[in-house]
């Protein structure tokens, strides 16, 4: 089943990155297929204007419904969920990107300016599901710079697409937690060794090791991920850690 992605864009060029390496491989493999589309193809008039001041006053311009509407209705498969970055959206996290992955595909709608008339997501919500979302808590001056951020985080959980599906599987974030620190040859370099147990071949030993490297690094860095744990993810073993 291939996993179907399409874009709308008043920058089409910034997408380029989406046709190279990891995804051009799943695409080149049928895994994935990707459309980037200029938003400016669906404007009525000869300066192919995409954008207006708002209602109400305020600073900056906002994008126009019509030209979403009809790109919407031209691209948008029905019933495929729409994707709209924003600032003001719920957080994407590994776990939506885990939903999604089990959809038939996407379609994302990159905002510019102060961002997309609210009255297209209201709309869209009657064809299908609407995820109003941010990566962070930083303003970007686009959408775009998301959209690459989570079509990389989905498209890599595709069957198929990571080589090795276990290292996938032992992402951080993959159970709620931080990866742990990774080593790898020399066993020692300008002075400093590789934990002894990882040289140890005691496969227990290391996967206890990492499990406790993983939640010390969480606790230090994302205590807030620790407090979201469901109930019974934390062993006896690991509150002793
Ligand atoms: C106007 O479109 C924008 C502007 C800023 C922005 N910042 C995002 C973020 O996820 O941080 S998505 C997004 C979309």
């Amino acid at each position: 089943m291939t996993f179907r992605i399409d874009v709308l864009t008043i920058f089409p060029e910034y997408l380029a990155p989406l046709g190279q390496s990891l995804l051009g491989k799943a695409a080149a493999r049928g895994l994935v297929s990707v459309g980037v589309h200029d938003l400016r193809q669906w404007t009525d008039d000869v300066h192919r204007t995409v954008d207006d001041s708002p209602y109400g006053g305020g600073p900056g311009m906002v994008m126009r419904p019509e030209p979403w509407g009809r790109a919407l209705e031209a691209v948008r498969p029905p019933g495929t969920r729409l994707v709209v970055p924003t600032p003001a959206g719920r957080p994407f996290t590994q776990a939506v990107a885990a939903g999604w992955a089990t959809e038939p595909g996407l379609v994302f709608a990159c905002g510019r300016y102060e961002g997309i008339d609210q009255r297209v997501a209201d709309w869209a919500a009657e064809g299908g599901p609407v995820s109003e979302v941010s990566i962070g808590d930083y303003v970007l001056a686009g959408g775009e710079s998301a959209v690459l951020v989570m079509v990389e985080a989905v498209t890599r959980l595709l069957p198929g697409v990571v080589g090795n599906a276990e290292s996938v599987e032992f992402d951080s974030h993959a159970d709620g937690l931080l990866e742990g620190p990774s080593y790898t040859r020399p066993a020692t370099w300008r002075g400093r060794e590789v934990p002894p147990v990882l040289l140890s071949g005691d496969h227990a030993a290391i996967a206890r090791w990492r499990r406790a490297q993983s939640l010390r690094r969480t606790a230090d860095r994302r205590p807030d991920l620790l407090a979201g744990l469901p109930d019974g993810a934390l062993t006896p073993a690991d509150r002793a850690a």
